[in-house]
């Protein structure tokens, strides 16, 4: 799978490789405050005060250069470390999502207000004590990241946040709970330095400072004029990409979560908490930022462990391919804090190798493309809010069903209700239903496509340019204009109607649930699409608003659209045909049992019959086809349990069978020989099987292996080419068709072995995974929706592997009854 790219590459590219994936304000901001420390360092410069922010040298002597001097100085090493190590992840993350210029501007805002806050404040304190406040001088840059701190938070939407992992409050006063405590952990920061960085962030987030905030079109603008145009070229630049949409919002910004207290793991936090204490320990002895209580000397008030806190969640990097099954580590947010054992005991304070850890992280990341990757578009799109986005259509259901009459459909004997578990609304029979009732009849001219000759012919063009099998991107295209159209538009009721978020679905996931799958061919699927939605919108849509009635569509309304098209699109006319959405019918859940099915009839109506009788009360079902756990997670959002047609997937290398050999046979190592050094006629078999080294192989319930990798075993497992009794390529890859004894007992318990090798891929076992699962759902661990949803696939992919060890193992003693005691012996 991935390669371990610990061995591969040295610090010195790992730092230079997570250097240059931070985005170009963000960098610009680190690298200006480095140099101004690296400097002051080198000649002993330690006079700050002539610099710092000081509510009365900025009003009384007007040396308002101070606003902009104070943030970029730092007195220690650890003050600039922990501002630096909290401004970063943040400030990437907006800058990707917002563009460079726009986050400049942002952090120029947060400056100027924050700092004015600082001194509107400072006056307003002076009344009661003028010495103390009037007097104090502070530098760095925590104010600022507490602005940040306060935008992130409401961008993320959870509904609460916890505090160092041992109280959960409200999002709304996350910022502030962490302003009381850091003052109290840290007394001698700046209470007013960050107080006003918090207020900043608050009138941001309000609004108020929209009329000092230039328009989208402004920086667009601004974007093609020299200088700036000529740093667009650099990768590290981000181009804005903020949609401003009339009628209904596209979700540019993360919303969401209804779930409780969704953070971390309560332990990974007491982690931290220690650690924070040390550190306070350590860094209060160092300085001291209480006024001076001699009016003549002024004392510079600072944060050592950064004049704003740390924002966000911990993020628990399980299953790297190269460590994994030794620990995991535990970091908060990009700043590294502890590894732990998989167990979740911590094993050491292990910066170093924590540090490169995280490198190898960011470089993967940057080999699968910088700016595209899923991370990315986790901060851009919203997370679909389980239970209540849906809930929020239940009104509107009615006038959905009105919406199909007055366009000429029909609709009999069905009511719309919520459904079990996470799926949200579905369409139930509200009486006993006969076998082949048209439940819903809908009118072509309701259904909404691509191709129907109704759509405007500037989008036509744009659809036009992609390629037809994106037939997602098509549709997604003509949806989401519909959607811009709003009420004038006819199909106005359904796409109201539609969820905001789909829940589920991976391109919504947060890092740690990406993570949490631990499986290579969704994980690579997440982040080609999320690659797709950066690069299209950016490169292709970018100056298309006019198909768009004017509003830029950037990653964050195409994420939606494909999410809404891939989880309720319809290819009425085969596969490789174009796509429809059809309201109503889309509101059926899925079933490989179904009970209705959709036709359509030669004037192009659509028709849902039922397939048989249909009691009261139960769910109308379609097929969405006989999809795998992957396509349904990844298009859908969901999986099934016990998938008939799920499989694990792994990519065919000679080495593949050669570890599954090493693996029954208990070798601690496979041997690492190439194709070259096999017999001439084994490599000539192999080489008429044509399965090429890295295309890919399954394992699953039925059948229990792709054939090719049968068929490549079994040529492996011999030690003659008779004992293949002249089977040729074709059917040498049947389970049904056994070889002879000895030789299909070896080549079975190498399936075996290659089954284990792909367990052994996932960094926890299935009984890890289901105490995970049980202490999540129980509420004694809880997990956030999409971790749980992620541990859950794993699990279920491991159960998969089970079955088809228990299938291989049931083979093995039919074909050599003797040898039951033989059969593979691991306990997995
Ligand atoms: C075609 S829509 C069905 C209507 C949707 N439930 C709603 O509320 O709008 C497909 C979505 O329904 C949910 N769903 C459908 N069948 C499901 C099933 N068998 N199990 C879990 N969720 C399902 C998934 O969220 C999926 O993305």
């Amino acid at each position: 799978m991935q390669p371990d790219a610990v061995q591969q590459a040295s610090p010195a590219t790992q730092i230079s490789a997570w250097f240059r994936s931070i985005p170009l304000c963000t960098r610009s901001v680190l690298v200006l405050c480095s140099g101004i420390y690296a400097c002051c360092l080198l000649t002993g410069y330690d006079d700050f005060y002539p610099f710092c922010l000081s509510a009365q040298d900025v009003v009384q002597k007007l040396q308002v250069y101070r606003i902009f001097t104070s943030p970029l100085l730092h007195v220690g090493i650890l003050h600039i470390a922990f501002n630096m190590l909290a401004f970063v992840p943040i400030a990437s993350s907006l800058e990707r999502t917002q563009g460079s210029l726009p986050l400049a501007h942002l952090l120029a805002l947060l400056t100027l207000v924050g700092d004015s806050f600082f001194i509107i404040l400072s006056y307003a304190l002076s009344y009661w004590d003028e010495q103390r406040w009037l007097n104090t001088c502070a530098v760095g840059f925590s104010g600022i990241v507490f602005g940040l701190i306060v935008i992130d938070n409401a961008a993320s939407g959870a509904s609460h946040r916890s505090v160092f992992g041992f109280f959960a409050v409200p999002a709304k006063v996350y910022p502030w709970a962490l302003l009381l405590l850091w003052q109290i952990l840290l007394p001698g920061v700046s209470f007013l330095g960050h107080l006003g960085g918090i207020l900043a962030g608050e009138a941001h987030v309000r609004g108020l400072l929209k009329y000092i905030t230039p328009s989208t079109a402004f920086v667009q603008r601004m974007e093609g004029t020299w200088p700036v145009s000529a740093c667009a070229h650099w990768d590290a630049f981000i181009l804005s990409t903020t949609t401003e949409l009339s009628g209904p919002v596209l979700p540019t910004s993360y919303r969401p979560s209804e779930t409780g207290s969704t953070d971390t793991p309560r332990a990974a936090m007491a982690g931290v908490w220690s650690w924070v204490e040390q550190m306070r320990s350590r860094i209060s002895t160092g300085y001291s930022a209480v006024p001076s209580s001699d009016p003549g000397e002024r004392t510079t008030s600072h944060s050592p462990a950064g004049r704003g806190a740390f924002a966000g969640q911990p993020h628990t990097i399980a299953g790297q391919e190269a460590a994994s099954q030794k620990f995991r580590l535990v970091i908060w947010q990009q700043s590294v804090f502890e590894i732990r054992d998989v167990s979740g005991k911590r094993t050491s304070r292990n910066l170093l190798r924590a540090t490169l850890m995280q490198f190898v992280e960011t470089q993967s990341r940057m080999q699968a493309g910088p700016r595209l990757c899923h991370f990315c578009i986790a901060r851009v799109v919203p997370r679909a809010s389980w239970p209540r986005q849906i809930a929020t259509k239940a009104s509107g259901s009615d006038a959905l069903c009105d919406w199909v009459v007055s366009q000429g459909g029909g609709l009999r004997s069905l009511k719309i209700e919520s459904g079990e578990g996470n799926r949200g609304f579905e369409l139930v029979a509200a009486e006993d239903i006969a076998e082949g009732t048209t439940v819903i009849s809908l009118p072509e001219a309701a259904t909404l496509a691509y191709d129907d000759g109704k759509t405007d012919h500037k989008l036509q063009a744009l659809i036009n340019q992609i390629p037809a099998d994106l037939w997602g991107a098509r549709l997604a295209l003509r949806v989401i204009s519909e959607r811009i159209k709003a009420t004038n538009s006819k199909w106005n009721t359904y796409i109201e109607n539609l969820p905001r978020g789909i829940p589920g679905l991976p391109i919504f996931f947060q890092r740690e649930a990406v993570q949490g799958l631990q499986y290579a061919p969704v994980t690579h699927q997440i982040n080609k699409r999320c690659r797709f939605l950066l690069d299209y919108t950016t490169k292709e849509l970018q100056g298309n608003a006019d198909a768009f009635q004017g509003q830029n569509v950037d990653a964050n309304a195409l994420a939606w659209g494909m999410g809404v098209v891939t989880s309720r699109g319809f290819r009425l006319k085969g596969l490789s045909a174009s796509a429809s959405m059809l309201p109503l019918i889309d509101m059926s859940s899925h079933s490989f049992e179904p009970n209705c099915k959709v036709q359509q009839l030669s004037n192009g109506d659509v028709r849902m019959i039922t397939l048989r009788e249909v009691s009261r009360g139960l769910p109308l079902t379609l097929s969405y086809g006989n999809l795998d756990n992957d396509a349904l997670l990844l298009d859908y959002g969901f999986f099934v349990r016990g998938n008939p047609h799920d499989r694990v997937g792994l990519q065919f290398t000679l080495a593949l069978i050669k570890a599954g050999r090493a693996e029954v046979a208990k070798i601690s190592d496979a041997d690492q020989s190439s194709l070259d050094s096999l017999p001439s006629w084994q490599r000539g078999r192999l080489e008429e099987l044509g399965v090429e080294s890295g295309s890919e192989v399954t394992l699953g319930r039925k059948p229990v292996a792709t054939e090719a990798l049968v068929a490549a075993i079994r040529i492996l497992a011999a030690t003659d080419e008779s004992q293949l009794q002249g089977r040729g390529a074709a059917d040498l890859g049947s389970l049904e068709k056994p070889l002879n004894g000895d030789v299909e007992v070896l080549a079975l318990r190498i399936l075996a072995g290659v089954c284990l090798c792909a367990h052994n891929r996932f960094s926890s076992t299935l009984a890890e995974d289901d105490m995970a699962i049980e202490a999540a759902l129980q509420g004694r661990e809880p997990l956030a929706a999409d971790v749980l949803l992620a541990v859950q696939f794993r699990a279920e992919k491991k159960r998969v592997l089970y079955d088809a060890l228990a299938s291989i193992a049931s083979r093995i003693k039919e074909v050599a009854p003797t040898l039951t005691s033989e059969t593979p012996k691991h306990s997995v």
